[in-house]
């Protein structure tokens, strides 16, 4: 068995623009070039870049939502080919993706409950009792409580949502979970609950995360490698430490300067149980 849960070489994904009538071929977007990754067990992977870098394309990529247009992606030292979305979604189970906007990717017409139900269904859990017991156990892991079963998404608060979008990928028993700008548009204090449950459950379900974020305090305090990425390439790889004390490439310096929150130190401490909030 491969001493790596995840690798890429070099992955490649350009989107082709639709061609027009009567007007010339546009060039294809090169989102992801040639990215070669190593992903052990358990490790959390920060991938940063501005706007437009390639990130979430190599994220979802890697998930199976595109078929890259070169390169191979490896589980447990494995190919896993792209022959459709539907194989590549069964055959990549184990990779689960906790969405930007999770109140957006949430059906506002459902319940919570029903939600948690029905990914267990297409999942394959036949049984309701035990959907149940693993709803209300999900729920528990992420800090709310069985009654949350019965709201709506508009009922929920932002960082109740995030916990929503955790216990649905959870739910799923990936290996590794690709959150992607988890925090975004909370406010610092719900941003750190999050975090602090993010870094919790890691341990709790032996996860892999693949941490996509523009923002580099958070992954400074998160990750244990850091990969900087420019115009689909991946610039810089290191261990998160190393990337902060002594960066290598002129973007990433660029990027560290850029950075208003390092300086501000709000995130000073990584995320511990002790400091966990509950809603
Ligand atoms: N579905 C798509 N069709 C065509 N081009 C796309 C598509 N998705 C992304 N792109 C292009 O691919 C490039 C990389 O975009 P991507 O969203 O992966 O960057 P990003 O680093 O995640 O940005 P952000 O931080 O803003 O989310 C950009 O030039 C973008 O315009």
């Amino acid at each position: 068995m491969s001493r790596f849960i995840l690798e890429t070489a070099d992955l490649s994904m350009e989107f082709r623009p639709p061609r027009k009538l009567l007007q010339p071929a546009r060039p294809p977007v090169r989102a992801v070039e040639g990215v070669d990754l190593r992903v052990g067990q358990g490790e959390v992977l920060g991938i940063v870049g501005e706007s437009g870098s390639g990130k979430s394309t190599l994220a979802k990529t890697i998930l199976g939502l595109y078929r890259p247009s070169r390169g191979a992606i490896l589980l447990d030292g494995k190919e896993s080919r792209w022959n459709s979305r539907r194989q590549a979604r069964r055959e990549r189970r184990a990779i689960q993706y906790v969405h930007q906007d999770p109140g957006a990717a949430l059906d506002p017409w459902w319940s919570i409950g029903r939600t948690l139900h029905e990914a267990l269904i297409i999942h394959g859990e036949k049984d309701a009792a035990q959907r149940n017991r693993l709803i209300d156990t999900m729920l528990e892991a992420v800090g709310l409580s069985p009654e949350f079963r019965k709201r709506y998404p508009h009922e929920l608060s932002g960082g109740q949502q995030r916990r929503i979008g955790i216990a649905r990928t959870l739910i799923l028993k990936p290996r590794i979970v690709i959150l992607d700008e988890p925090t975004s548009g909370l406010d610092m204090s719900v941003q750190k609950t999050v975090l602090t449950l993010v870094h919790g459950i890691r341990r709790e379900f032996d996860l892999t995360y693949l941490f996509v974020s523009h923002d580099l305090s958070v992954v400074r305090h998160l990750c244990d490698r850091t990969a900087i990425m420019k115009e689909g390439r991946i610039v810089e790889i290191g261990d998160t430490a190393s990337i902060f004390a002594d960066p290598r490439h002129d973007y990433t310096r660029t990027l560290i300067a850029a950075a208003p929150s390092l300086h501000s130190e709000r995130l000073a401490a990584r995320p511990s149980e002790k400091t966990e909030e509950h809603p």
